[in-house]
């Protein structure tokens, strides 16, 4: 597939780069290899759009933004198809990512048109004090290739809700998903340079617009490391930023913990996307008392997951994205194992990307997988004896993306989530990411918030006017 620049597909005559199905290891597909050229002409393109597209009524960007919503819908299980193809993540997984994403756009196309200010009491009688928020300008989205579809939606469409214009850098094993978006939003009457889409080497794209001073947001999903290296880049020209880095996410259950929802609610969690997201459950602290029977009750229903290539019937895990994922989870067993950890599921590399659903036991924080984000299948479980206890090794990271808690008691609830270090706190609930709520993390898990209100103030400035009369 080409990409797409000021609403033209280009770059079929620059080297092409292989899409390949990590199920399968065929090529999908070839993009074109952008660079710093195809960066400027994204830029020149959004830059010139903008007067345009900021200037029209929010009702009519939300028109338009609905469009675009209808047209992924009536599309939904081809691109979800397209997104397993390149990404792995079973077929039922990715129909549910479309919709996810798309609740982005239809939410923002409502969200744009309360855009609203403010009026303050002036000092003097011959003053009045107004607020405006008005959109930031041409705005840069580096996304990762776990969500290849949501996280392009979360950045975009309230950009775009609030009158900015995108430069988008989808991760280059997953651009499909991210072009067949951007070829529906043409078709729903997004204007050409509203938004576009450049494939190829990454850090010569994004070090381009770093470099761009008519680039005035930088938003970014993925590793904590790129993140820390985008912010350094992003003070050049004084860019807002929004990071949304790796997690570490503690799953504590508590004693008093209905287990039957701790069970499916932490299968959900861990093992969404073969456990790569970055608010899957990563450590689990079970009170002593309980996780004998914990640790047999979810190892049960781990042992049920079915893995294969995600495009076959009734698949819960599919494969990693490539070869260091795959790695990354044997060295965090191998390390467990050699430590004292016991596997109670799974543990072993299958064909290819495979990886069985593994549960370690008789975990201690001194391993590898309860100090970094594995972003695989492996769930470690460690028993705690006090709530004291639980809390201050949950805490104990620095990151503070998401937190879960299990328990009946409403006190102990309230308690634990005012107390996690984190930007997000499921309570009896796996799965806690909607549209219309704040997502974002604390210390090294980022800056910024998508979804909800939060998630449109990013992409704006405030404009304080005083008029004296
Ligand atoms: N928070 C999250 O949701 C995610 C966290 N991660 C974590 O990061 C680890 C590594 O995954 P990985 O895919 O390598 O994540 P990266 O952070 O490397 O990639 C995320 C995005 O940043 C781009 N990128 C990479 N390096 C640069 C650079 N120097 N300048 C500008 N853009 C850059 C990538 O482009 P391209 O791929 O095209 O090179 C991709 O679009 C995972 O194992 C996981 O721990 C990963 C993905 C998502
Ligand atoms: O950053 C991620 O890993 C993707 C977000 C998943 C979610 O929205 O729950």
């Amino acid at each position: 597939m080409e990409m797409l620049i000021n609403g033209k597909w280009v770059g079929e005559d620059l080297d092409q780069r292989d899409v390949v199905n990590p199920a399968t290891g065929e090529t999908v597909d070839v993009i074109p290899v952008g660079g710093k050229k195809e960066a400027k002409e994204a830029v020149d393109a959004a830059y010139a759009a903008f007067e345009e597209w900021s200037a029209r009524t929010a009702i009519e960007r939300s028109e338009i933004l609905m469009r675009w919503y209808e047209l992924i819908k009536e599309h939904q299980d081809e691109i979800a198809e397209l997104m397993t193809t390149e990404q792995g993540k079973p077929l039922k997984e990715a129909k549910g990512e479309v919709g996810y994403a798309n609740s982005f756009i239809q939410w923002y196309a409502e969200e744009g048109k309360r855009l609203y200010g403010e009026t303050i009491p002036a000092s003097a009688p011959n003053k009045r004090l107004f607020v405006q928020r008005q959109p930031v300008g041409v705005i840069a989205a580096v996304t990762p290739w776990n969500f290849p579809a949501a996280m392009i939606t979360r950045k975009v469409a309230p950009a775009l809700a609030v009158g900015c214009t995108a430069v988008i850098k989808p991760a280059n094993q997953t651009p499909l998903t991210a072009l067949r978006l951007a070829e529906l939003a043409v078709e729903a009457g997004v204007p050409d340079g509203v938004i576009n889409v450049v494939t190829g080497n990454s850090s010569e794209i994004v070090d381009a617009w770093q470099e761009d001073e008519r680039v005035r947001k930088l938003t970014f999903t993925g590793s904590t490391e790129v993140g820390k290296h985008l912010m350094k880049g992003a003070a050049q020209t004084m860019k807002k930023i929004s990071l949304e880095l790796g997690g570490h996410a503690p799953l504590i259950v508590m004693e008093d913990a209905d287990l039957d929802v701790a069970v499916t609610q932490a299968v959900a969690s861990k093992y969404r996307n073969a456990g790569q997201t970055c608010v899957c459950a990563n450590r689990l602290y079970v009170a002593e008392s309980i996780s004998e029977e914990f640790t047999e009750r979810f190892a049960k229903a781990v042992r049920e997951l079915k893995i294969g290539n995600g495009l076959e019937d009734n698949i819960d895990i599919g494969p990693l994205i490539d070869e260091d994922a795959a790695e990354k989870v044997n060295e965090h067993i191998k390390d467990a194992t050699s430590k004292g950890g016991s596997i109670a599921a799974g543990g072993q590399r299958r064909g290819g990307l495979f990886f069985e659903p593994t549960v370690i036991s008789g975990v201690t924080d001194d391993m590898l997988c309860m100090q970094e984000e594995t972003f695989g299948p492996l769930a470690p479980i460690a028993t705690f004896k006090t709530e004291e206890e639980a809390i201050k090794r949950a805490n104990n990271s620095p990151y503070g993306l998401a937190a879960y808690v299990f328990t009946r008691d409403i006190g102990k609830a309230i308690r634990l989530s005012e107390k996690l270090e984190f930007g997000i706190v499921g309570i009896n609930d796996g799965v806690p990411s909607v549209a219309q709520a704040p997502f974002g993390g604390w210390k090294e898990s980022g800056i910024g918030r998508e979804g909800g209100h939060y998630g449109m103030d990013e992409y704006v400035e405030v404009k304080y006017i005083s008029v004296a009369f």
